[in-house]
């Protein structure tokens, strides 16, 4: 069955007071992929009624960044929603979502500015804005992110602490084509061969993480002999960071330590940011 579509606070309004039960959310900016549809899965799994939302926000690209053309494939993406039986979609205009220039924004703090947060300034203070206002305007029960952002997962999970919000933040799974490469909307910019160079990315973390059991430097150095090699390619990799850092605060690990680590790598390949992460345990056979 096709979704109810909302474009507008008080078409949404109408629908969410339609719904019975609990409700699970699904924040997107759309071009929707595999990765998405398995957050869906997760939703209906997890709630009586599901919800979609598919805005590019604009308050979450830098000014040289792609937001104008970030792709944008609505009924496509009414199509895949209305095929995984979602309830609710949202879709508003940029004049819906920011009738005026906003004045109060989320600062998303020391760890926005860490990380992903450094090679893109700004962008999370953005992303949270947006989330938050989603959440308010859309009141689910749960609300589920993928892990392939794990930053911005952290970050949601920080926001929902520190301003007592009350939803339940869930965490999806990352979904790989098969030679690993994370399902990104981004990689639909990606041409033959920087396709191929990108697959590196995943094959690094995958390097790190088989490196877990002899701690931080053997990860780095595992990582780091792959991402080496992918910058010599043609097209190369250039890489923005690989970190390994603390899952819940995103501050880098260093020396000696067990427990839960988060390896996280960024890069460019032309002119496509691309992000991964794979979770692991240092010390420790996995
Ligand atoms: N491969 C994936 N597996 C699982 N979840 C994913 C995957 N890719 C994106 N998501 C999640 O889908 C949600 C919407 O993300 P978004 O619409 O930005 O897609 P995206 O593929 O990450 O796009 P982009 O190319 O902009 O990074 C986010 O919670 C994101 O973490
Ligand atoms: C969470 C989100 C929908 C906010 O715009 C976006 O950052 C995304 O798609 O991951
Ligand atoms: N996938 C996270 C949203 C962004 O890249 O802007």
């Amino acid at each position: 069955m096709t979704p109810v579509v909302a474009r507008t606070r008080q078409e949404l309004a109408e629908a969410r007071s339609r719904i019975e039960g609990t409700l699970a959310f699904v924040p997107t900016m759309g071009a929707l992929h595999d990765g998405h549809l398995s957050l869906m899965r997760q939703a209906r799994r997890s709630a009586d009624a599901v919800a979609v939302s598919i805005f590019v926000n604009p308050l979450q690209f830098g000014p040289d960044e792609d937001f104008d053309r970030y792709p944008r494939t609505f009924d496509t993406d009414l199509e895949a929603c209305a095929a995984e039986g979602v309830d609710l979609v949202f879709a508003p205009t940029r004049d819906v979502m920011y009738p005026s220039e906003p004045q109060v924004t989320v600062k998303s703090g020391p760890m926005g500015e860490i990380v992903e947060g450094a090679a893109r300034p700004g962008h999370f203070d953005g992303m949270l804005t947006v989330v938050l206002k989603l959440l308010n305007l859309v009141r689910p029960d749960v609300a589920i992110f993928g892990e392939k952002d794990a930053q911005q997962l952290a970050m949601i999970r920080r926001m929902v602490f520190d301003l007592d919000l009350p939803v339940e933040v869930a965490g999806g799974p990352t979904v790989r084509e098969p030679d690993g490469l994370a399902l990104s909307s981004r990689n639909r910019y990606l041409s033959p061969d920087e396709r191929r160079t990108a697959a590196a990315l995943s094959r690094a973390l995958h390097a790190g993480a088989d490196a877990a059991a002899d701690g931080p430097e053997a990860v780095l150095d595992a990582a780091n002999t792959v991402l080496d090699k992918a910058a010599t390619a043609d097209p190369p990799l250039v890489l923005d960071y690989l970190v390994l850092v603390d899952p819940t605060t995103f501050t880098t690990i260093s020396g000696p330590r067990t427990g839960p680590a988060v390896l996280a790598v960024a890069g460019r390949v032309g002119a496509t940011h691309l992000i991964d992460n794979v979770s692991l345990q240092l010390g420790k056979e996995h």
